[in-house]
């Protein structure tokens, strides 16, 4: 018979046959505690069995392959009293979703040495609503040493199997991002998850713009299973342009023509702590830092599309999305006044490129994409155009914007993305032209970013899904940005104002935008499709 709480005993199973290493962490964790049965089975062998207290109730516990089930320990009782078979329920968490084990203890005043031990702590990934994860934890509680010690090896043990998962990471921080909360973001929340997860952390804060390009140029990276960036978009742009180009050193690649880039070697981790968080909002569904370091601390990796900027030949950088015309028209006036506070500015910025609303005269070249079904299709259709995707097109007139969009470009303006047609890694980049109007149908269709539909149900809007995009303003003078004040010159003369992933880029001709397939993994989970009651937004 079992001992109860105080000297549950472990059973024959106790010390049987070597466990293989449980299947590596799946992409999304479904830690479904406790929300409804698993067959036994489906949990694979059998690896200990013994009682703990789990929330005031003496439990059979049994720790399997795949999961770890509990459920109460039934007194003698009336036959057929249902109310038994409710609380008696079994309950189980997957092993996968546990990041962390501790002995648990309690220390007294007077006691020396290690305290007295109460049980075991599991700590637990769990999924929560809209994408989100959260933090928890789960208390065996027995006070027997040997005991818990036979139970917190195999736990041990089993976190070593996860192979995926980072045991050591290289951090940079910049203080500077959004109100200046970075710091405090990331010791408050990030760095305690990291510590219980045993993860080695080397932190850099950045003194200045660039800083984390020039370091992540030269220094070591090898002790390293990722980089992980706390800030805004410019930031973890800066991080995964400079991965990238370090991965093509590496191998040898000229960097002043990147025609066919190789991979970045090391994960990129996004902690939100900037004004925007286009990129961790697109990776994640949600800016909520909890969830970002969570998917870190799993091992969940998204391999995600990413772009190279150049222009008339030479490359310019690695890039996530661009806008051009009114978007980079926005940013160039939010950057000269960087002063004010990051939302003001923003606003402001809107306010006054609407005021001075003005179209460029552009062409845009651009290569359809052609899913790889199409051109098989295509094949046996044996159609003469066929086997080779080389068809650009070409669109000529006055135009207010262009947005290239590798991602969703999910943020606070746009809950579904400035792409919602877009995916992290399907390939393809959205092209979405804004052609010339009046200025009450622009405004018209800005606002339908916060809404749930239609975005571009206008006669004025095109959208296209390619691979390659080409952009040249047909006019030989920039936007002069400051017309009013003379404080400030325009962006740069004859350089016209683009926004890269929130970075101003000024350029004084063409740009060319080429897709690249999965060219860096980010720590993310795959996502779940909002549904439309659960998008809201109330800016502009
Ligand atoms: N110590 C620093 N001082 C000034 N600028 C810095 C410093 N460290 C980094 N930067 C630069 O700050 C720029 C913007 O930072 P970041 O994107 O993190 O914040 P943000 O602008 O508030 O957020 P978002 O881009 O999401 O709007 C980056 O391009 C980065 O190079």
């Amino acid at each position: 018979m079992p001992r109860g709480r105080r000297g549950g005993r472990v059973s024959a199973l106790e010390g049987g046959p070597e466990e293989e290493a449980p299947p590596a962490a799946a992409a999304v964790p479904s830690a479904l505690w406790a929300s409804q049965l698993q067959p036994e089975a489906a949990a694979g062998q059998i690896l200990l069995r013994g009682i703990f207290e789990i929330g005031r109730s003496s439990c059979d516990v049994v720790l399997s392959e795949r999961a770890l089930r509990w459920r109460p320990i039934q007194p003698e009782r009336p036959a057929g009293d249902s109310k038994y078979d409710v609380l008696c329920k079994e309950e189980f968490i997957e092993l996968k979703d546990i990041f962390s084990v501790k002995l648990k203890r309690r220390y007294s005043v007077k006691q020396q040495g290690s305290g007295t031990l109460l049980g075991i702590t599991l700590f637990i990934c769990l999924k929560k609503e809209q994408n989100k994860l959260k933090d928890s934890t789960l208390d065996l509680i027995n006070l027997s040493e040997d005991h818990c010690d036979v139970w917190f090896k195999q736990f041990k043990k089993i976190l070593a199997g996860f192979s995926n998962r980072p045991k050591s990471l290289k951090i940079i921080l910049n203080p500077q991002s959004h109100k200046k909360e970075a710091t405090q973001v990331y010791y408050e929340k990030v760095e305690p998850l990291l510590r219980t997860a045993g993860i080695k952390t080397d932190v850099t804060i950045t003194e200045y713009e660039g800083h984390a390009l020039s370091l992540l140029k030269e220094c070591e990276l090898q002790e390293f299973d990722g980089v992980v960036c706390v800030g805004g978009d410019g930031s973890a742009s800066e991080i995964a342009h400079a991965l990238l180009l370090r991965a093509q050193k590496n191998a040898g690649k000229e960097t002043d023509r990147i025609l066919t880039p190789v991979r970045a070697e090391l994960p990129l981790g996004l902690i939100p702590a900037g004004s925007t968080n286009v990129l961790a909002h697109s990776l994640h569904g949600i800016p909520h830092v909890v969830t970002a370091t969570l998917h870190i601390i799993m091992g969940h990796i998204q391999p995600v599309d990413v772009c190279t900027f150049s222009t008339t030949g030479k490359f310019l950088r690695f890039g996530f999305s661009a806008m051009f015309g009114f978007g980079g028209r926005t940013l160039a006036l939010a950057e000269k006044h960087r002063w004010m506070s990051p939302n003001q500015r923003r606003d402001f910025a809107i306010i006054k490129a609407l005021a001075k609303l003005k179209p460029e005269d552009c062409e845009i070249s651009f290569l359809p994409f052609i899913s790889s079904q199409n051109l098989q299709e295509r094949k046996v259709e044996g159609s003469p155009k066929s086997v080779s995707n080389d068809q650009w097109q070409t669109i000529q007139g006055q135009i207010l914007n262009v947005s290239i969009m590798a991602i969703p470009c999910l943020c606070s303006v746009a809950p579904r993305g400035l792409a919602p047609n877009t995916r992290l890694n399907n390939g393809s980049m959205a092209l979405i032209i804004a052609r010339n109007t009046s200025r009450p149908e622009f405004i018209k269709h800005l606002k339908r970013y916060a809404s749930v539909k239609n975005q571009f149900n206008f006669p004025f809007v095109e959208t296209y899904t390619v691979e390659e995009v080409k952009v040249r303003p047909r006019t030989n003078s920039a936007p002069n940005l400051e017309e009013d004040a003379g404080r400030h010159a325009a962006a740069s003369e004859n350089n016209f104002p683009w926004n890269v992933d929130g970075d101003l880029v000024e350029v004084a001709s063409e740009v060319h935008v080429k897709l690249h397939p999965r060219l860096i993994n980010l720590y993310g989970g795959s996502m779940e499709e909002m549904n439309d009651s659960e998008v809201n937004c109330n800016c502009l």
